[in-house]
């Protein structure tokens, strides 16, 4: 087992949320702990975006409790690209290194190393070329891969990805995760609807659909889902 592996680095208690009327999570519980990383499965519309978000406090909780046991700027996070704005006027490599800001730092300057951080990501993703474009003059994998050059900049301890294979193509989708073990030593949450495609890099399975099941272990989701175990 690696070192800290038992490390605590997120932990949900009794957590609800509700949009306008509408309970979309009911009584989460669950943990994160460093080292193992996780899928985020379920239904669409299940509230697992939604889960991350109140997580990270994008949303505002109903009641329940949160605890990070890692500082923010120790938490990267890779939104769907549906929520981001791509009218915002702001060009590729400042997208990236945007990514080592918190709220409380927002406008800072950043040194020449971690320029220089955020030119062998752009290279690693092979966006170097488009450092000075704008992020709506770019294509939807191109964008994809500088959010997650950004979620990664900051050498995080926990990483958030929101269906990071959208847009990727095949090739790069295949290298995405043995590229985030490379670039860092993040432990992964991952929402996904594509299980197999992830399956060698998680340990555990949470399924969010309203309420949440936790798989500490993902093989005891393959054995609850017969369908999955004949197709394994
Ligand atoms: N801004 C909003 N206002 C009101 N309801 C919302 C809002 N955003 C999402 N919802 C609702 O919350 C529920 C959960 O949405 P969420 O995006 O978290 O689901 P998801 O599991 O991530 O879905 P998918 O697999 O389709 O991405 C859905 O019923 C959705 O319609």
């Amino acid at each position: 087992m690696a070192n800290g592996q038992n490390k605590k680095l997120v932990s949900v208690q009794n957590l609800n949320f509700k949009y306008n009327n509408d309970y979309i999570l009911n009584d989460i519980n669950l943990d994160i702990f460093k080292g193992k990383n996780v899928a985020i499965l379920g239904r669409n519309g299940g509230g697992k975006s939604t889960l991350v978000k109140v997580m990270l406090g994008f949303l505002r909780k109903n009641s329940g409790s949160i605890e990070f046991f890692t500082s923010e700027n120790k938490i990267g996070y890779l939104p769907q690209i549906r929520e981001f704005d791509t009218s915002f006027p702001i060009n590729i490599f400042d997208l990236v290194i945007s990514g080592l800001t918190n709220k409380n730092n927002l406008f800072r300057k950043f040194n020449n190393e971690e320029k220089k951080r955020a030119e062998i990501l752009l290279k690693e993703f092979d966006i170097f070329h488009l450092k000075n474009k704008l992020i709506n003059e770019v294509s939807g994998g191109q964008l994809q891969r500088a959010l997650i050059a950004r979620a990664l900049i900051s050498s995080p301890e926990l990483i958030f990805l929101d269906e990071p294979e959208s847009f990727l193509d095949k090739e790069f989708e295949f290298k995405l995760f043995e590229k985030i073990k490379e670039l860092s030593d993040s432990t992964i949450v991952v929402i996904s609807h594509e299980l197999e495609k992830i399956y060698d890099y998680i340990d555990s399975i949470f399924v969010v659909e309203g309420n949440i099941r936790v798989y500490e272990k993902k093989e005891d989701y393959v054995c609850s889902n017969p369908y999955l175990h004949s197709h394994k």
